[in-house]
Order: structure tokens, then C-alpha cells, then sequence
């Protein structure tokens, strides 16, 4: 393993990529060191809760760093790299978590041959169930990837894919779970709306989501069949799936997958 690790950009990201590391020991906590920008408060958090060493300094931070997690918005993305390009070893690889930015725009914001991995979480990541999609750019070696594999491993399952499928896993699992927290804010609402209290209706979705999901997980069904199994004839399932069909929320749920997809791209050509 490596002894430096660098987190460039310390937000939600990077804590979940942190919090994960540490928890599963891949990598003593004195490896790790973030630096963001402008924001000494969040360091001085991440220093108390993980241990972790902090730096506002980017030459400090990035001093013999074997491998940097890049985190940062993707607006940002060209600041930071003008910012460690100075301070970059030829053999350090660059981890890029941002959405739409491409492996050879990295490349060629640092104009020479680095080796650059190109990786997307989700934010459960903090809890260490990320669904995340890696790629390796044009120099990365498979030492580099299997390195970026294992750190990623510490925040739940990790797929090797083809870079040109980046953006279309960003639209279903990095932007994902917010669609699943957008169904359960409607559903505890309307909970409320019918008279329950709110914890209440916050207890019984929460529950009920979790189940799906490890039913998903679980069973050999498809989700099709899950449904079918629940929708009695004339039921109170049917009823309902029938208002959704109505106001054609699948077509809409496809649209906005789309959307998040469109938008991946654009980051990318910014
Ligand atoms: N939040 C999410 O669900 C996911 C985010 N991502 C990607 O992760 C990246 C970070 O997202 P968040 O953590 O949500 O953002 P955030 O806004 O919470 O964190 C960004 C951090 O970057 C720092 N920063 C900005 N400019 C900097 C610079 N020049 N040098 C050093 N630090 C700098 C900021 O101080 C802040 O700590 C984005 O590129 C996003 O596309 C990827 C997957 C999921
Ligand atoms: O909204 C975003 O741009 C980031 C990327 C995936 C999830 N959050």
C-alpha cells in the first residue's frame, strides 16, 4: 500500500472516501491528508472526526502524495490542477471523482503523461455502500487501477467499466440515490397529509424502502415480479400504480435519468 494519500477538495465526497478508508484500516490514518479551499473549519472537522492530517497548504499536502484524490467540483476542476500541477510526481496517480470530466481533459490540463483514474461514488459511500463505476485514462497502469480499486472497495462494490459508460452510471447510481430520497420525502408527506404523525410516517417509508431494496438484493425475482407479487386484482396496490402509470411517472423517471445524463456530458465539455 501507499504511504501518502492526498485528498484534494474535502466535501461531502471526499469525507465519505476518508470515512472509509480509515473505518476498514487499508491505510493508517497519518497517510491520509486533505486540503480544500478556503473552508479550515471542515479540515479541522475531518482532523477531530478521522484522525486524519489536514493541510491549507497545497505544496504541504502534496509532498511525496503516491496517489490524490481529486474532489472537487467539476467548475473547479481546472483551478485545482493549475493549483498541484507544480507539485504532481510524474508517477503519482490522480483519482478523479468528478462528474463529466473526462480522463483526457485531466490529461491535458496537466500536459503531461500522468496517470489519471477516473472513478463515481455515490454518497453511500458512507455507509460503505457505494455503488462505483472505475475507468483508467490513457497512462494508468494496472497497478494504478488496482490501487484505486482498493481504496474504492472500502466504500462498497466497484465495477471496472469502459470510460464512454461513465456518464450514463453517473445518471442511475452517482445521482441515484437522490431520486430514491425524492420518492421517500413524497411518500412520508402524503403519510402526513393522511393524518399519520410524522415520525410515524417516517418510521413505516423508511422501513419499507429498506425492505425493497434487500428484496431486490434478496431474491431471484425481478423487480417486475416484486411488483406483480404485491399488486392484488382490484387492490390498493393497483390503484396506485395505476395514478402512476396516469401521470406517466416511468416515462418521467427515464426523462430525468436523461437529463442527469445530458448534463454529465456538458460538465465534461466546460
Ligand atoms: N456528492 C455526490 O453525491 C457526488 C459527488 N461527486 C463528485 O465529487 C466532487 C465533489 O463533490 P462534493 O463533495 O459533493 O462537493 P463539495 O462542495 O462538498 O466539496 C468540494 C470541496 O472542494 C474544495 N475545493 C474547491 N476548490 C478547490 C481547490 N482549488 N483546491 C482544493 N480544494 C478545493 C472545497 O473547499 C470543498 O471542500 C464533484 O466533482 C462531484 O461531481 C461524485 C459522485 C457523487
Ligand atoms: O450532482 C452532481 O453533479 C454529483 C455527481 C453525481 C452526484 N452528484
Amino acid at each position: 500500500m501507499i504511504e501518502k494519500l492526498t485528498f484534494i477538495g474535502a466535501g461531502a465526497m471526499a469525507e465519505a472516501l476518508i470515512s472509509g478508508i480509515v473505518s476498514d484500516g487499508l491505510l493508517e490514518r497519518e497517510k491520509i491528508l486533505a486540503t480544500n479551499k478556503n473552508d479550515p473549519k471542515q479540515l479541522q472537522a475531518l482532523k477531530d472526526t478521522y484522525g486524519i492530517r489536514v493541510s491549507e497548504d497545497t505544496k504541504e499536502a502534496m509532498k511525496d502524495a503516491e496517489a490524490v484524490i481529486l474532489a472537487v467540483k467539476p467548475k473547479d476542476s481546472q483551478a485545482a490542477l493549475e493549483e498541484i500541477k507544480p507539485y504532481l510526481g510524474d508517477e503519482a496517480v490522480v483519482i478523479s471523482v468528478m462528474a463529466g470530466v473526462s480522463t483526457q481533459s485531466i490529461q491535458e490540463m496537466l500536459g503531461k503523461s500522468q496517470p489519471v483514474i477516473r472513478v463515481m461514488p455515490n454518497t453511500s459511500a458512507m455507509i460503505k455502500e457505494s455503488a462505483t463505476a472505475i475507468c483508467q485514462g490513457t497512462y494508468a497502469t494496472e497497478a494504478d487501477l488496482n490501487l484505486a480499486q482498493s481504496l474504492l472497495k472500502t466504500v462498497g462494490l466497484v465495477d471496472v467499466v469502459k470510460e464512454s459508460d461513465i456518464d450514463a452510471i453517473t445518471a442511475i447510481a452517482g445521482s441515484g440515490p437522490a431520486y430514491m430520497y425524492y420518492v421517500v420525502e413524497a411518500m412520508m408527506s402524503e403519510g402526513v397529509e393522511l393524518g399519520l404523525d410524522e415520525d410515524v410516517s417516517e418510521a413505516f417509508v423508511y422501513q419499507t424502502i429498506l425492505g425493497a431494496a434487500k428484496m431486490l438484493q434478496a431474491s431471484s425475482d425481478s423487480p417486475k415480479t416484486l411488483r406483480e407479487k404485491i399488486t392484488s386484482p382490484n387492490g390498493t396496490t393497483e390503484a396506485g400504480l395505476r395514478t402512476l402509470d396516469e401521470y406517466n411517472v416511468s416515462t418521467h423517471i427515464k426523462e430525468a435519468v436523461r437529463a442527469a445524463h445530458k448534463r454529465s456530458i456538458e460538465l465534461g465539455n466546460q
